[in-house]
């Protein structure tokens, strides 16, 4: 899997996956939620305080989920959330829903992203469509100002996957764990300056179906 892939091939093979195929977006979700959760624990990040900084679409779902796996493990971890909640995408809803079952906590205090010994990045993924501003910039600008560690999920917030230029403003990361394949952006001088370590997750969704390995 040492393959590069654009944002369209991403969205394509993920489309792809769900609707030829059936493997449905939530069970994506959930695996990328896990492949994060597994390099969280692997790479020893202080888990003391973790925020989940998370928007609406579903690179915000994937980290409404991984909150989800540390709560149930214990670990302090809060989510602050950026845009409209009634707008999020069907699977982030339905995240949204189950951490409010586990009585995760909402905070909307930067303070709270400030003092955390563990910031996870899921604002944007390879649905970023337009520079970064208002809220959203200023949430990134406070990541970027802490000590904490900050890990992105699929692409750091801010930057455009197929280019690895920086719209505005963007996360930089001591690790990124990005779904499928790594992305071409992140190869790119300023995509590794920003994304870190690249840990790259099989979600099941590839560039081949491998019927033929299964006769
Ligand atoms: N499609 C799928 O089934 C899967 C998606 N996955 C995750 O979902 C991500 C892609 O999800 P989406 O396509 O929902 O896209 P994103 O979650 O990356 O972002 C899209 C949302 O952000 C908004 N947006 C874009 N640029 C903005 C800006 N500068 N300021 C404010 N809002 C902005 C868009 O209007 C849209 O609401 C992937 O990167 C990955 O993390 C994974 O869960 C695996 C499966
Ligand atoms: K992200």
């Amino acid at each position: 899997m040492s393959k590069a892939i654009t944002i369209a091939q991403a969205q394509r093979y993920d489309a792809h996956t769900i609707n030829d195929i059936g493997i449905p977006s939530m069970v994506l979700m959930e695996r990328a939620a896990l492949a994060t959760f597994n390099n969280l624990l692997n790479d020893d990040y202080d888990l003391t305080r973790v925020v989940v900084v998370a928007a609406t679409g579903n690179n915000g779902g994937d980290g409404i989920a991984v909150a989800r796996l540390l709560k149930i493990r214990g670990i302090n971890v809060s989510i602050y959330l950026l845009g409209n909640p009634d707008k999020a995408s069907e699977q982030t809803q339905q995240q949204l829903k189950i951490a409010r079952y586990y009585q995760i906590p909402f905070t909307t205090e930067l303070n709270d992203v400030i003092n955390a010994t563990t910031i996870i990045d899921a604002i944007f993924g390879v649905g970023l469509s337009r520079e970064v501003t208002g809220d959203f910039a200023a949430a990134i600008n406070a990541i970027n100002a802490t000590d904490a560690s900050t890990v992105a999920i699929d692409v750091p917030s801010g930057i455009n996957a197929d280019t690895g230029a920086t719209l505005g403003v963007a996360v930089v990361a001591d690790s990124t764990t990005t779904m499928a394949y790594n992305k071409i952006g992140l190869l790119t001088v300023n995509g590794k300056h920003h994304a870190g370590t690249v840990h790259i997750a099989d979600i099941g969704v590839y560039a081949q179906d491998h019927v033929e390995s299964i006769k």
